[in-house]
């Protein structure tokens, strides 16, 4: 496991959760010699970093001897746009809180990530404050997606509040999940209408979720209770409906829209053939289901209840073809879905599987599964690596180039690239790879270096809330086809009853 840096700290140092702390120092610093890796280009290149920004990027920077060096290649840290820290979910909470889950995070190479607000008793504004102060201890930057469970004016004028004054740009709608977080197609509808007007960015879970329900009672039926039912009471037909149709409403209300965790081939073919956001997850790019068909009924047992996720990981083959997709920009971003539970939270299912808290982790994990699958397989260069880890999800969420670039300007989040440590939580990619490839050697958050040497140096309230503004790139050309749509309803005048 990773250790954690644990000195007594003078001034600002403390202690949480019964580690001690102090801070990582903001200093001056030059990542010299080495190249330069963004998404739109590689270059030869030394950056110089001050209070945490980068005020230059070109060969042969020369400083004086209090500014820190460090010999090697540079690239902007990861961005996960997807995970569920200390997150309330199915009775009961995700062991990862925004201090222990931002630390793997930086030790894995990710220097930000997004994270789901829940409205608390259907009000945003008391969900935003709730997840201000589950984020108070955070030791990595983060920003805020938030989830729309029910429709009624406040909700409408809350979305706005939360846009215009709270920085988010982004709503979620769960399409399954009946009975708790589920919304229908009528709130999804007025969701999105009104997230066009604010120019945020709807994005949605797609499985049918009166299906799934349908699908786990057949299996109940049958008697199938262990965690394979899971599978096979959701199957890929269900998510690639729910994406079909979030798509086709999206269409209709001329709205972008962004597709979480694509898990199958058949809901990757609905946003190839849609052209709208997709964005597979770590899981579903390396993992396959095989391990829950295991005759050894011992290893299956183990294996079962970490591998239980919605939508559920599929059988090999949907993997590839996921990977494939990313490599020719069909799918854009790679997140995790990170919602990690214990051995005994996942028990809560041993009689049945509808009980199984459904989550994998990966927030730690995912820089490196990413570079093993897709840049060490030549799949994809390092450039699109860059694109898929980090700039693509800063572009989308509308903070780039503060975030997401190696540019004169944009905070100092950056990584040094060159084996798998924290096995303190069950882990979904156990047995699936026993060395990466590659190694994130240092990660600098905003100019502070907060792992180097397998020593993670972190300080709860240094993460920063990163407020996205509205009207990202995807919403451009949006008016323009309104207008065109307008223009298309020709009058009907002939068929008014007065002519008649
Ligand atoms: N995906 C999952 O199984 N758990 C997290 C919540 C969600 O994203 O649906
Ligand atoms: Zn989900
Ligand atoms: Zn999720």
């Amino acid at each position: 496991s990773h250790q954690l840096m644990c000195e007594v700290g003078t001034g600002n140092g403390g202690s949480i959760g019964g580690i001690s702390w102090l801070p990582a120092s903001l200093s001056k610093l030059l990542i010299k010699g080495g190249t330069v890796v963004n998404a739109h280009r590689q270059e030869r290149g030394d950056v110089y970093v001050e209070d945490g920004i980068i005020v230059a990027v070109k060969p042969n920077i020369k400083v004086g001897d209090e500014v820190m060096v460090l010999d090697a290649t540079g690239m902007p840290g990861g961005i996960d746009p997807h995970t569920h820290l200390d997150a309330e979910f199915m009775g009961t909470v995700a062991v990862d809180d925004f201090f222990s889950g931002q630390a793997a995070a930086l030790a894995g190479g990710t220097t930000m990530h997004i994270d789901f607000v829940h409205p608390v008793n259907g009000s945003l504004m008391s969900g935003f404050e709730a997840y201000e102060k589950k984020a108070s201890k955070s030791c990595m930057d983060y920003g805020f997606h938030m989830v729309i469970r029910h429709w009624d004016e406040s909700v409408s004028k809350e979305m706005e509040i939360m846009v215009k004054e709270n920085g988010i740009n982004s709503f979620k709608f769960f399409m399954v999940y009946k009975g708790t977080f589920m919304v229908d197609d009528k709130v999804l509808l007025r969701g999105m209408k009104r997230c066009k007007s604010l120019g945020a960015l709807a994005m949605v879970h797609a499985e049918n979720g009166d299906a799934v329900f349908e699908g786990q009672k057949r299996m109940i039926e049958l008697g199938i209770t262990v965690p394979e039912g899971h599978a096979l009471s959701r199957p890929p037909m269900l998510e690639a409906e729910a994406t079909m149709r979030a798509i086709r409403l999206a269409s209709f209300m001329n709205t972008p829209l962004y597709v979480v965790h694509v898990m199958c081939i058949d809901a990757m073919e609905e946003i190839a053939k849609a052209r709208k956001t997709g964005e597979p997850v770590v899981s579903g790019l390396v993992l396959d289901d095989s391990k829950l068909w295991d005759p050894d009924f011992i290893t299956a047992a183990k294996q079962d209840f970490r591998y239980v996720m919605s939508p559920p990981i599929r059988e090999s083959g949907h993997n590839k073809a996921l990977q494939a997709a990313l490599s020719t920009g069909v799918l854009h971003l790679v997140g995790t879905d990170h919602c990690t539970f214990s051995s005994s939270q996942k028990a809560f299912g041993i009689d049945d599987f509808r009980k199984i808290p459904n989550g994998v982790n990966g927030i730690e994990e995912r820089m490196h599964l990413v570079w093993d699958t897709m840049v060490e397989s030549s799949q994809i260069s390092v450039t699109d690596y860059v694109r898929i880890t980090s700039t693509e999800c800063a572009r989308i969420f509308n903070i780039y180039p503060r975030k997401g670039a190696i540019l004169v300007g944009s905070d100092a989040d950056i990584i040094i690239f060159n084996e798998l440590r924290n096995k303190s939580k069950i882990s979904s990619f156990e047995n699936q790879y026993e060395f990466f490839q590659g190694k994130v050697e240092v990660t600098i958050s905003r100019g502070r270096i907060v792992w180097k040497d397998d020593e993670l140096k972190v300080a709860p309230g240094s993460g920063k809330y990163i407020p996205m503004p509205p009207f990202g790139f995807l919403f451009d050309g949006i008016e323009k086809t309104d207008a065109k749509l307008i223009s298309s309803f020709k009058a009907p005048v002939h068929r008014f009853k007065s002519d008649v």
